[in-house]
């Protein structure tokens, strides 16, 4: 098996490692707004892009899931670097993610299920009662089967953003990019959400990146990830959230884990 990075040491395989950033400087223009970045993401791990508000974080993310041109570097998909691949390839690897956005936007004149149905009628061949089939399953996953006919406008912020997860799911993804997923939510609503996301990960052995600054979240369901500085422009720690909170000594790194460290941790019950 080729190699995909060799990380301490330790050789690891493009098996192990779907996604590797080498090297990789994003930005607008001239302006660059993350330089150098190198890191891995295991299969199967719930990785943490972090860091203060502006920092680049949806940058890079752009960078990753096809959106946005690096200015520098590299995005490995399963050891294809994408920046470089023809048209074809680069939508191949995009139907291998599945990404929800802050907005979570979803079809406003579409019903629930006519949404999650869209990107199946799409890139699939399937029959309509094929996906049918496929639609029910993809909002049981998420919880929200009898929401199936009814309008966006008709959900609570919530059951909004589940049911745009189960849209990114359709495809069966092996990779679910997630940017600030609780932005907009209470915390009851977030801490769901948040064990949907483990849920996943962990049932459908899916490989999870995501955008955030709600510590909670980080710290509850994150194994890995990356900490950017604004000022340096670069990675300035790697690690599991819980890890950097407890042993990382860089000053922006302990300011931004410091934060509400007192604050408990919300209960599910009567989670919506
Ligand atoms: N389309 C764009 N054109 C030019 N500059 C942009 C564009 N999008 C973002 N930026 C700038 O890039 C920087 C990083 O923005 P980004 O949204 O990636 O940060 P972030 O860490 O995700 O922030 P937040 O946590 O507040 O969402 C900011 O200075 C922002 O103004």
């Amino acid at each position: 098996m080729p190699l995909a990075s060799d990380t301490a040491g330790a050789e690891r395989s493009i098996a192990d490692e779907p996604l590797v950033i080498r090297n990789l400087t994003v930005g607008f223009g001239e302006r660059a707004i993350q330089r150098d970045l190198n890191f891995s993401i295991r299969r199967g791990s719930i990785f943490a892009i972090m860091g203060g508000s502006g920092c680049g974080k949806s940058t890079v993310l752009k960078a990753m899931v096809g959106l946005l041109r690096p200015l520098a570097g590299q995005v490995l998909v399963n050891g294809e670097d994408y920046w470089i691949a023809s048209d074809f390839r680069q939508t191949e690897m995009r139907r291998g993610f599945g990404v929800l956005f802050q907005s979570g936007a979803l079809w406003s004149s579409m019903t629930v299920a006519d949404n999650v149905a869209l990107p199946l009628q799409m890139f699939t061949r399937l029959t309509p009662p094929e996906i049918a089939i496929l639609v029910e399953l993809k909002l049981s996953l998420v919880g929200l089967s009898a929401a199936s006919r009814s309008m966006p406008s008709e959900l609570s912020g919530g059951m909004r953003k589940r049911a745009a997860l189960a849209r990114a799911l359709a495809l069966d993804p092996g990779i679910l990019f997630f940017d600030e997923p609780s932005a907009g939510l209470d915390p009851i609503t977030s801490n769901r959400l948040d064990e949907l996301i483990l849920e996943l990960s962990n049932g459908l052995g899916a490989t999870v990146v995501i955008v955030s600054h709600e510590l909670p979240s980080l710290l509850g369901i994150c194994d890995d990830g990356i900490f950017l500085d604004a000022e340096s422009k670069t990675a300035i720690a790697h690690g599991a959230p819980r890890a950097l909170r407890d042993h990382n000594d860089h000053p922006t790194v302990r300011a931004f884990m410091a934060r509400g460290q007192n604050a408990p941790r919300p209960s599910t019950a009567g989670a919506p």
